[in-house]
């Protein structure tokens, strides 16, 4: 059959002459090399379609457009020339062009005492648009941590003193005793509450980077208590004392977060949200943050 022959209906005249803010296509399947990884991706394509009287814009050129990139690393140049073929391959129809890549960054970490390493997985969303001719990158990063209540750590605390008043009140104190004490059920009559938290990060870049290692490694390092991989009994140990070091209401995470954040060059904004899954409640305790450089 002659390619002339098959019926064009995208280059149709509109029957309501109306222009859309975005068309185009969710969820397609992609190949990306992101931090020297190849990553299974999906991608959400789009433009705006400017000219209302056109039916449609043309699908197979904004997918045709991606083969860019599985070929090469992803960078913010990159993403820029893939919204500029949209558009070239658009002209007259869309003024504006956007693109979404979602994947799970898979970053190996060690564990914190014995010689162990496992994978851990970061979803990322990496969010492009070449708008009115301004170019921009957003990125969103969730990063999973442990965090304990300050408060019930207190309370804890306080029951801990009384059970010891309960057992040595009246009596001269013996070390081996105090010790074996210690060690005991009664030595922790009551423990705080802790639970398996995450950092949902919304970023505004400058540079010509994706500083996603950097950004995650940032964060984790503020938060101080990142999930972990493999675990041995030491590996368990050393993390149930970092977290008794590491006591943290949200308000406190989200402070954390920003401080850390704010000194990074890569950013021009952010918009933080740090969720502690609590297990006293069956709801969360949310904290957010936002901020923006003011160039001086
Ligand atoms: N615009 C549009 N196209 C759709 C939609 N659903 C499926 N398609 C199909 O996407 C396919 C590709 O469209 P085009 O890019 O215009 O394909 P084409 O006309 O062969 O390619 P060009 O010659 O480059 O325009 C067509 O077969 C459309 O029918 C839709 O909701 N809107």
């Amino acid at each position: 059959m002659n390619a002339l022959t098959l019926p064009d209906i995208a280059a149709q005249a509109s029957r309501q002459a109306l222009p859309l803010d975005w068309v185009g296509m969710c969820g397609i399947a992609l190949p990306i090399l992101l931090d020297n990884q190849r990553l299974s991706a999906t991608a959400d394509a789009g433009v705006s379609l400017d000219d209302g009287t056109a039916r449609g814009i043309h699908m197979s050129r904004l997918y045709l457009a991606l083969e860019m990139l599985d070929q090469q690393p992803l960078t913010p140049a990159l993403l820029r020339t893939v919204l500029q073929r949209f558009l070239d391959s658009h002209e007259g129809l869309s003024k504006n062009a956007y693109l979404r890549l979602n994947a799970d960054l898979l970053l190996k970490r060690p564990a914190l005492v014995s010689p162990l390493a496992g994978w851990k997985s970061y979803p990322v969303s990496i969010e492009a648009q070449l708008k009115n001719q301004m170019f921009h990158v957003e990125l969103k990063i969730d990063v999973a941590y442990s965090s304990t209540c300050p408060c019930s750590a207190a309370l804890a605390r306080q029951l801990i003193q009384q059970q010891f008043v309960d057992d040595f009140a009246n009596r001269s104190l013996q070390h081996a005793e105090v010790l074996t004490w210690l060690g005991s059920a009664n030595g922790i009559v009551a423990t705080p509450h802790s639970q398996r938290s995450s950092a949902q990060l919304h970023v505004h870049l400058q540079g010509e980077k994706l500083p996603l290692l950097e950004l995650i490694n940032t964060v984790e390092a503020a938060l101080g208590t990142a999930v972990q991989t493999a675990v041995k009994r030491a590996d368990e140990q050393a993390f149930a004392l970092a977290n008794g070091q590491n006591l943290m209401f949200c308000e406190d995470a989200a402070r954390r977060v920003n401080l850390a954040l704010k000194r990074s060059d890569a950013i021009n904004a952010f918009h933080l949200k740090v969720i502690h899954a609590e297990s006293l409640h069956a709801h969360d305790a949310v904290a957010e943050s936002r901020w923006t450089r003011h160039s001086a």
